[in-house]
């Protein structure tokens, strides 16, 4: 397994979490994908299927299709149990006894859109979901991946709250894909393998809130001009429409998704399962800065989050970004807060 050091938030490594290997220890977890019919509920269950850590994979959808989606990776020949539950009579049943929940249920942009218009739909999806979370898994590690991410985790966290057993070290916004996607592009960029790229990014997951710590980029970024790392930090906070955008009207990014939620939910799982050093950015209650919640590297650990590893330091450029993404982000957890309320 390949390491990568990021800098200089703690001086930590920063290791590639979507990996199947094999361990001694707990190898004995229940992980639930809530919206596993969806475009990137399936291949999410199809990676985690794969997953050694993972022994009962609970797959719940309202969608129709839910019970031959859990047929069709049933057949898979590995080893975790794959159980189908369709529609709210059947959610409780899925949820319970779960080690790690992870959310992709809710609907994607279309062109035009922006993350926000889909609050309506799917705050009260987010909501539900977390109301039995509390119920019958209150120990549960959560991750939503349902945008808008920077109002959804607020709203489960007054709904665990609401029930009495909110603990902010088990609720993750995920922004795995930033991280992804920004490997991607330097990995491009440099002509190296974008495995061997450590770059943090900070802040929450909707445009200006992304923000790539480039600064901090291991090995560093090439390129020399401050135009060129401005478009590129661009690039990495419009990816998202980028792929609506070429999807023309079919959705948003799912395959690239699910391959990202894997990865945090293997992470969550080898840090349950007390491995060291298992290092993943992801959006959390936070006291970094003026914003409640916020994004950034994370160790992860037997009872979840373990440790904030802060960001670090950001050069002038970085420090502009995020002033503009504070306003931003303090709107959008008042808007889940407010809801969650209600
Ligand atoms: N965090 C990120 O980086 C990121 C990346 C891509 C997409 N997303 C978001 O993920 C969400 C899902 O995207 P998608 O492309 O898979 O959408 P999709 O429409 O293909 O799938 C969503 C699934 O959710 C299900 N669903 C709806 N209401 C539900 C409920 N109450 N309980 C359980 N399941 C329910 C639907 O039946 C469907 O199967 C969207 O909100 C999208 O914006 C986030
Ligand atoms: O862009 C979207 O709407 C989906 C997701 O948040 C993404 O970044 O791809």
């Amino acid at each position: 397994m390949f390491s990568r050091t990021l800098k200089p938030a703690a001086s930590v490594t920063f290791q590639n979490g979507f990996k199947n290997f094999s361990t001694s220890s707990q190898n004995n977890f229940k992980v639930v994908v809530a919206g596993a019919a969806g475009g990137i509920g399936q291949p999410l269950g199809l990676l985690l299927k794969q997953n050694k850590l993972v022994t009962n994979l609970a797959l719940y959808d309202i969608a129709p299709v839910t019970p031959g989606v859990a047929a069709d990776l049933s057949h898979m020949d590995t080893p975790a149990r794959v159980s189908g539950h369709k529609g709210p009579e059947q959610l409780a049943d899925a949820i319970k006894c779960a080690d790690v929940v992870v959310i992709p249920a809710g609907v994607p942009r279309k062109p035009g859109m922006t993350r926000d218009d889909l609050f309506n739909t799917n705050a009260s999806i987010v909501r539900d979901l977390a109301a039995c979370i509390a119920a019958k898994a209150p120990k549960a590690l959560i991750a939503i991946i349902t945008n808008p991410v920077n109002s959804m985790v607020p709203i489960a966290s007054e709904v665990l709250k609401k029930a009495g057993v909110y603990d902010p070290n088990r609720v993750f916004g995920v922004t795995t894909l930033d991280v992804v996607r920004a490997a991607a592009f330097i990995g491009e960029i440099n002509g190296v393998d974008p495995g061997c790229v450590s770059i943090p990014v900070i802040g929450g997951h909707s445009g200006v809130t992304i923000i790539p710590v480039l600064s901090q980029c291991e090995p560093a970024v090439k390129l020399s001009d401050q135009s060129k790392i401005e478009a590129l930090t661009k690039r990495i906070q419009e990816a998202g429409t980028e792929v609506v955008k070429a999807k023309a009207g079919g959705g948003s990014a799912t395959l690239s998704m699910a391959y990202a939620g894997a990865r945090l939910v293997c992470s969550l799982l080898r840090g349950l399962n007390g491995e060291s050093n298992v290092i993943e950015c992801a959006y959390v209650k936070s006291d970094l800065t003026e914003a409640t919640y916020f994004a950034n590297p994370l160790l992860l650990g037997k009872n979840g989050l373990e440790k904030n590893l802060g960001f670090g330091n950001l050069n002038g450029y970085e420090q502009g970004l995020l002033k503009a993404a504070i306003p931003e982000l303090l709107k959008n957890i008042k808007t889940g807060e407010d809801f969650a309320k209600k």
